[in-house]
């Protein structure tokens, strides 16, 4: 017997029927002696249907105002579902995120949670009642108490935030699905069902498009070691686990969401870099380049695309990429050989250069972590070479006899006491590049944006990423290579939504920069990615996915690894025929077709 905090999505509340049968559930885990905490979002798509409801009356509804709106859907549930527990006979009562105590910070409509006064939770547990808790929602305090929201999807948030704090025996969350699969269901119907993810391939994969659980819940059950699981509202099958490392678990729980965004400075001198410059654009060159190193057994850590230059009469593009120094000789002689294939590109080598990353979960959520990083290296005078990040690793090449210089300014912005100097992963030489991955994900909503023929001195990134932050767009895919002797390109991605502000910002940012090219958006662009912790230390990963979107036509627009996870942008217009073909590629298919609500091919 022990505390459970169980999460119910919106298709599980979304009908009164649903609903009741959400209450026997509830009611016969009551009945087993379990003490509950169960966590309930807005019925159905009434949240979708009430910011419709705000655009209709604003076409930029005051955020202030859209808490105020947005919390009422939970609000209806959770007294809902605590009538349908009474008449079951269930003790039960409905609270309010502010009921709760789930304090946030004072940022309407995309708080984090700093902490939760457990108090009256506490109470009232021991009181015997099932809680029954409004998701996605808290309280801020500035000059007076004010309502906020968590953030679209944001409930999965509540209860695992909940459950740290609460130190339940487990968090369960509940959905449509029958856990977590190996892609989406709704698009690809051969998607398969994982009996248990690492809590890091899953924040790739939720912060990649997979919208099953919203990645900040992930996050805290990393950072928490909260026991989580995913599972079926309409079945007893067990569902997902999401595993999280055993960590010591040394942070406070105060500033939940808010402290320490990065956990480790990570230092890899083993390193060697290769450019390929001014590689034609057009479908099959990335794949026949990294066909050519797969060929010859050769490990890729970070492999990145920068965005060509779209203007131009016969685009191109630049592609780096770095591999263990031992494999130098092997990877330079691949590399000429698609070089010369290619029409005799430039290839370009650094032998001895350094990674330098930061990791913890979240970064990239929060726009600040970006920027301090390019900061505090450019304030050291170090100059960034190579960009590339994933959702909890942000890595930076820069030159070798700088490492030492970069672990120290690094450890001291983000309060660590010493860097991690990384061993070269262990090469796995049985295990076929299909084995290493473990999902894919679709991310339809993203749109491009490259800052052309930027000065290549220290400065220059943190200038574009503070400019970013400070306008409070969260910056996902940052690609940067060099280009030119004294230029580079920069080019990342953000949600479509926010593509507007974020060029009237660098617009304005960029003319001070003499000599740039200029800031070129694709507004409509998709972000296909594998994500699997094997990847790391199996060759040939990357190349399979570039083969298989050759063959299907599909042209990459910008390219973006970490250890565990490759990215890359396609037209969206060709983004689900290129889920479906990587999916198959990967042999992640099974025959065994999961139930999903309105499924939709
Ligand atoms: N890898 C994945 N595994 C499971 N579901 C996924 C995945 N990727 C996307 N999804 C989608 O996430 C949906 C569940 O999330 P959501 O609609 O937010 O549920 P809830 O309302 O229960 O919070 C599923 O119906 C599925 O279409
Ligand atoms: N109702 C909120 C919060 C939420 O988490 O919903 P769901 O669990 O149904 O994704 C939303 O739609 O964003």
């Amino acid at each position: 017997m022990g505390l459970i905090v169980q999460k119910y999505g919106g298709t599980s509340v979304g009908s009164a029927e649903r609903m009741r049968a959400v209450a026997e559930r509830i009611a016969r885990t009551h009945r087993q002696g379990h003490e509950l905490v169960v966590v309930v979002s807005a019925m159905g798509h009434t949240t979708d249907a009430l910011v419709k409801m705000a655009c209709e009356m604003h076409s930029e509804p005051d955020p202030r105002e859209m808490d105020m709106l947005l919390t009422t859907g939970e609000q209806q549930s959770v007294a809902l579902l605590t009538m349908a527990l009474h008449a079951l006979g269930c003790k039960a009562i409905s609270l309010t995120g502010a009921q709760v105590g789930v304090v946030t910070e004072p940022n309407h409509t995309r708080a984090r949670i700093r902490r939760v006064q457990t108090g009256r939770i506490n109470e009232l547990l021991a009181a015997g009642y099932v809680l029954v808790v409004a998701g996605f929602q808290g309280i801020c305090h500035s000059r007076f108490w004010e309502i906020t929201t968590l953030g679209r999807g944001g409930s999965d948030t509540s209860a695992v935030a909940l459950a740290a704090v609460l130190k339940a025996n487990r968090c369960e969350i509940y959905t449509d699905v029958p856990g977590v699969l190996t892609t989406d269901p709704r698009l690809v119907k051969e998607a398969a069902l994982l009996d248990e993810i690492t809590s890091e391939e899953m924040l790739e994969l939720a912060s990649l498009g997979a919208q099953v659980l919203h990645p900040r819940a992930v996050e805290i059950a990393r950072n928490y070691a909260v026991p989580l699981v995913v599972r079926s509202s309409w079945s007893d099958a067990p569902g997902t686990i999401v595993l999280s490392p055993r960590l010591p678990v040394d942070r406070a729980i105060d500033n939940l969401e808010t402290e320490r965004p990065v956990d480790a400075v990570y230092i890899d001198n083993h390193q060697a870099k290769i450019a390929l410059l001014r590689v034609p654009d057009r479908p099959g060159v990335a794949a026949a380049l990294f066909a050519h190193l797969a060929k010859a057994g050769i490990d890729v850590d970070l492999i990145i695309q920068s965005i060509h230059h779209p203007n131009s009469p016969e685009p191109t593009n630049d592609i780096a990429y770095t591999v263990q120094r031992q494999d130098l000789p092997a990877a330079v002689a691949a590399s000429n050989t698609a070089a010369a294939e290619l029409g005799g590109c430039a290839v370009v080598v650094d032998s001895a250069p350094t990674k330098v990353s930061i990791r913890g979960a979240g970064i990239i959520g929060r726009p600040g972590v970006v920027a301090q990083m390019f900061k505090a290296l450019a304030e050291a005078g170090i100059n960034i070479q190579m960009i590339s990040t994933s959702e909890i690793s942000l890595s930076c090449v820069i030159a070798g006899d700088l490492a030492a210089k970069a672990g120290e300014v690094l450890c001291r912005q983000f309060g660590l006491r010493a860097p991690v100097y990384e061993d070269p992963p262990v090469l796995s030489a049985v295990r076929p590049a299909v084995q290493a991955v473990r999902g894919v994900a679709l991310d339809p909503d993203q749109a491009q944006v490259a800052i052309l023929q930027i000065p290549d001195r220290p400065g220059v990134a943190a200038a574009i990423f503070e400019c970013l932050a400070h306008e409070g767009i969260a910056v996902d895919m940052i690609v940067q290579s060099q280009r030119g002797a004294d230029t580079n390109d920069i080019g990342f991605t953000v949600s479509r939504s926010a593509v507007r502000s974020a060029q009237r910002a660098l617009d304005s940012l960029c003319s001070g920069f003499a000599g740039c090219g200029g800031v070129v958006v694709r507004e409509s662009v998709a972000k296909l990615s594998l994500v699997g912790a094997g990847i790391v230390g199996t060759p040939g990963v990357a190349a399979h996915m570039f083969e298989t979107l050759a063959a299907l036509g599909t042209n990459i627009e910008m390219i973006s690894t970490s250890t565990i996870k490759v990215s890359c942008i396609v037209e969206a217009a060709r983004c689900e025929a290129s889920l479906k073909a990587v999916h198959r590629a990967f042999g992640l298919g099974s025959a065994a077709i999961v139930a999903v609500e309105g499924r939709s091919s």
